[in-house]
């Protein structure tokens, strides 16, 4: 018999040490009558201090019943399956009962994904020959709020097992790695690049499909007690087969409804963010994720995002154009005082209906459910899953007559987007050809899903003249998190007291704030940190940003250059070396052009 256990060549005799796996001398994992508690004690033969040199039998033998499992003669480094400290040191549950996976077992193919916390690559299990997805996840091995906060992805992963939701197959790494790869089966698409596919438009039966399968794995979330807190077209990988599944849980949480402990509400892509977590609620539930389905569903009838805002205050708006302008009671059942809360100042009447006239009233009536201003009364899955909608005629077709496309993701269309903005760029450097506004807005709607992951460091927001925040009355003060807020007592939660706030905000939301803060709309927001790397939000993520126009004019050439352009995955740092370089060359030229002239 043998026990593996998470004890490393550090460990200490007498020590406990969580046990991870029992097998029989064949190597059988399944021990029959073995019931293992989760600490065991490990004691060294002969009684010595373990060093990795030195060749030391070990024994672990658990508190409760005894079993003793004794490794030949293994050194004390070998006698640890390979877990590095700084993981099980901090996050044991993530990984019991797993071992690691070898870097050297995988054959990276291709970049396939960038995310926020993330680089995603298609490669080869040379052990199986299978093609796999590997995560390598962003965050800081030696903070140990980081790691738990990574951590918790693991957990939430391994806890769920539906057709529709992305399976965790392994983990990569190994006790001397700072490095951590999530294995997972490997997606072809996502929703957002399947649905960019040119000239695919879904039809009622396919749209019908793929919501049906986001519905039922969210089912299995919810019912798992697992909130997902960031779903939006990305997130939604389908493969070959048509199959879709939920992926991307690393803002995901367990929660537990009968307790309703307060979670943090820096949550949530701005686009499919629900108005109570723009408004500062900690205490909420399932009606978060339903409220991002709901965007989802429409999204996938309209053909495009529904409520694409650039900023919390722009994002609540666009929420109360559409949806109507909440009740005085709403207001007043807030969890924050309505003086933390931005009030729109004339009332919107719902217009759901006359905005979405088109659809078949099933799918009316069921957006219409789903983007209620009230949490409760969105519905669950379970019961969008019971609505006339998917009962009606045209059904839905099977997952494997969707629409069979090349491989597409939000990715593939970025590069796209960058390489035209590399060509339009080098065309607008010759001089005598404007960097206009019209190259700008070819960024189209990836620089806007983009700046919905972005925060600015400056100070003027341009909203469009229809959202401007003047239309807002500034009696209040910021949605979501700033220093006033939380000395307000404000929203200061969170997630099961994990992860401070302050200092280990969601990158993905606290980027999305622009234009939120304690003067108004718009005043500059304090740096944000990242919450897996600890590190101000514009070192490894995308940063949005908008200047004055700096015009320059030589005589000859007339060159403009237009401030900033919002980068789809520039970061500030470099954005602005970029910026300083064109306005370094144009003044050269200017002096260049005053010498001829000369
Ligand atoms: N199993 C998979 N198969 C194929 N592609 C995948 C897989 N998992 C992720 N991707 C791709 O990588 C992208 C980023 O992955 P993921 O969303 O998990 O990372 P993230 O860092 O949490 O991202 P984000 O900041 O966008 O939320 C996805 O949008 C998807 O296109």
């Amino acid at each position: 018999m043998c026990v593996h256990g998470l004890y490393t060549p550090s460990s200490k005799e007498g020590q406990s040490a969580t046990v991870a796996k029992v097998a029989d001398d064949e190597g059988n994992t399944e021990v029959p009558n073995v019931q293992l508690k989760e600490k065991s004690v490990i004691g060294f033969d002969p009684p010595r201090k373990p060093s990795a040199r030195h060749r030391l039998k070990i024994w672990i033998s658990t508190r409760h019943n005894g079993i003793t499992g004794r490794y030949g003669n293994k050194s004390a480094e070998h006698a640890n399956i390979g877990w590095p400290d700084w993981l099980v040191n901090v996050a044991p549950e993530a990984v019991q009962g797993w071992q690691p996976l070898q870097v050297d077992s995988f054959e990276k193919l291709s970049k396939i994904g960038q995310g926020t916390y993330s680089s995603v690559y298609k490669a080869r299990d040379l052990r199986t020959g299978k093609v796999v997805a590997l995560k390598k996840v962003r965050f800081v091995s030696t903070d140990p709020e980081s790691v738990r906060f990574m951590s918790r992805e693991i957990s939430v992963l391994r806890k769920l097992n539906h057709p529709n939701v992305i399976k965790l197959e392994g983990i990569v790494t190994s006790s001397v790695s700072q490095n951590l790869y999530l294995v997972f089966e490997y997606m072809e698409h996502d929703l957002v690049g399947l649905a960019a596919t040119p000239g695919l438009k879904f039809t009622e039966p396919q749209v019908k499909c793929l919501f049906q399968q986001i519905l039922s794995g969210l089912d299995h979330c919810h019912s798992n007690g697992v909130l997902h807190r960031d779903m939006k077209g990305s997130n939604l990988l389908i493969d070959s087969n048509g199959v879709l599944k939920i992926a991307d849980f690393g803002l995901a949480t367990f929660y537990d409804p009968g307790t309703q402990q307060p979670l943090t509400s820096r949550v949530a892509t701005l686009w499919y963010r629900p108005p109570e977590l723009l408004l500062g609620a900690t205490r909420y539930s399932v009606g978060v994720d339903m409220w991002s389905t709901g965007c989802i569903f429409a999204e996938l009838l309209a053909g495009k995002p529904i409520m694409p805002g650039r900023t919390e205050v722009e994002q609540i708006h666009k929420i109360f154009k559409l949806c109507g302008s909440p009740s005085e009671e709403y207001w007043q059942n807030l969890e924050v005082p309505p003086t933390g809360v931005i009030k729109p100042r004339c009332q919107y009447k719902r217009c759901i209906a006359e905005n979405f006239k088109d659809l078949p009233p099933s799918a009316l009536g069921l957006i219409d459910n789903l983007l209620a201003l009230e949490p409760e009364t969105r519905g669950t899955a379970a019961l969008t899953l019971q609505s006339d909608f998917f009962r009606t005629e045209p059904l839905a077709c099977s997952p494997s007559s969707l629409p069979k496309c090349p491989p597409s993701k939000e990715y593939d269309a970025r590069l796209r987007l960058e390489e035209a903005r590399r060509e339009r760029k080098a065309e607008s450097v010759r001089p005598g050809i404007e960097n206009t506004r019209k190259n700008r807005s070819a960024y189209g709607p990836i620089n806007s899903k983009r700046l919905a992951h972005t925060k600015t460091k400056f100070k003027k927001v341009n909203l469009n003249p229809e959202d401007d925040p003047s239309t807002l009355a500034t009696q209040v003060q910021p949605l979501g998190f700033d220093s006033t807020w939380n000395n307000k007592g404000g929203n200061n939660y969170t997630d099961n007291g994990e992860v401070p706030a302050r200092k280990y905000r969601s990158a993905r939301v606290a980027n999305s704030i622009v234009s939120r803060t304690e003067g108004g709309p718009d005043m500059l927001q304090p740096e944000s940190t990242d919450m897996r790397n600890g590190m101000p939000a514009s070192h490894n993520r995308s940063t949005g940003a908008k200047v004055p126009m700096v015009k320059y004019k030589g005589k000859k050439s007339k060159i403009h250059y237009s401030g900033l352009l919002i980068k789809p995955d520039g970061n500030l740092d470099v954005v602005l070396r970029e910026h300083e370089r064109n306005i370094q060359e144009a003044v050269r030229q200017t002096r260049l052009d005053k010498s001829r002239e000369l």
